[in-house]
């Protein structure tokens, strides 16, 4: 029995272990994995069952307190921190998320002299990791109205609007609230929302599957369609922007995101449909000039040949299963942050708001 999306957290500190609800078995399994080490958060981003890039950094600043251990030399956590930053490549947040919590450390050594693990600095740590949760919150729903506003400011008046999504950037993705799902709660709260195109983002269906349950459990009207059929959505006139999360956004505004994202990127100019990507500054890296830098993670075999327990290619079938894309500023129209919105994004531009 699937229980109401308010009453579940994707994200919780029990204030000794890590609450993680799985997303591996939702929307049909509500089931969650306690996490009592560093390593038993690794391994959850690894498997993803907390997944989406402001997810994975709240998680592993969460993991960092549990690598803390009073006593322990600081050079052993650092080996935890550095096995918490390599859990998953492409998304910045889980390495803006670490270095946050190092810098902390980092202070704490100076200012104390100590070289191992107390309980003060446990306490700040600990502090440090709801601060990096809730600001998160804070910063979906500023952007969620910044979103907003810029989508109606183009309104033409006929219609209310019609938007298609990609991959889940919701509550599960985050903090909470969401990021370009976000922007569709606040679009809906504010009745100016005809309906949502739902991807169902193969293979891992993150659309299919979690945003159709977060969007399902709050009755904002949506339509599940296969990827593929993306362009003839737009074709036929259904969509007026596509609004999508980001896993690294570059110095130049290049957007690394799910697989499939540069693909619409390209159909939305094709088809006149304004395309929007939403995301904190926790995933913006200034220190990569362009998306060619961005590593891109390759997933295992399994996530794309298994329907279910089926393995629907023949046996020795070679895969090819990058998750992660990237799309070039010149295809994006809009990126929303909580610091700002930018227009027709370029190095200057987000140099502004970066630097
Ligand atoms: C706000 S979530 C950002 C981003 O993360 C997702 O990837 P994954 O599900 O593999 O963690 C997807 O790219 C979302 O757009």
């Amino acid at each position: 029995m699937q229980s109401s999306f308010s009453e579940v957290e994707a994200i919780s500190w029990t204030g000794e272990q890590l609450k993680l609800l799985d997303q591996q078995v939702l929307p049909n399994q509500i089931r969650y994995v306690l996490c009592s080490t560093a390593e038993d958060v690794a391994l959850a981003i690894q498997q993803m069952v907390v997944r989406g890039a402001p997810a994975i950094g709240i998680s592993a600043a969460y993991g960092v307190v549990l690598a803390a251990t009073i006593g322990q030399t600081l050079n052993t956590l650092m080996t935890s921190l550095d096995m918490l930053s390599a859990a998953r490549p492409t998304a910045v947040n889980l390495r803006w998320a670490i270095a946050r919590m190092k810098a902390l450390i980092d202070v704490h050594v100076t200012s104390s002299k100590e070289q191992q693990v107390t309980a003060s600095l446990k306490e700040k740590l600990i502090a440090e990791a709801i601060a990096i949760h809730q600001e998160d919150i804070t910063a979906n729903k500023t952007m969620g109205q910044y979103g907003k506003q810029v989508i109606l400011a183009t309104l033409s008046g006929s219609h209310k609007i019609r938007v298609m999504t990609h991959c889940n950037t919701g509550a599960l993705a985050t903090g909470g609230y969401g990021t370009a799902l976000g922007v569709i709660r606040a679009l809906a709260e504010a009745d100016e929302l005809q309906q949502v195109w739902v991807n169902e983002t193969r293979p891992w269906l993150q659309g299919a599957r979690l945003t159709a349950w977060e969007l399902s459990q709050e009755k904002i009207p949506f339509v599940l369609g296969v990827d593929s059929a993306a362009a003839y959505h737009m074709a036929t006139n259904k969509i007026d922007w596509v609004i999508v999360g980001a896993d690294r956004i570059t110095a130049n505004g290049d957007t690394a995101n799910k697989i499939g994202t540069y693909s619409l990127a390209i159909l939305a100019r094709h088809h006149g449909c304004k395309f929007m990507v939403v995301a904190p500054s926790s995933t913006v890296d200034m220190e990569l000039a362009t998306g060619n830098e961005i590593e891109i993670e390759c997933r295992g075999n399994h996530e794309l040949v298994m329907l279910g327990e089926k393995n629907v290619a023949p046996e020795n079938t070679v895969v090819s299963n990058p998750v992660f894309d990237v799309t070039p500023a010149s295809l994006i129209d809009m990126i929303v942050t909580e610091r700002g919105v930018i227009e027709n994004p370029s190095l200057a531009k987000m140099q502004q708001l970066f630097c």
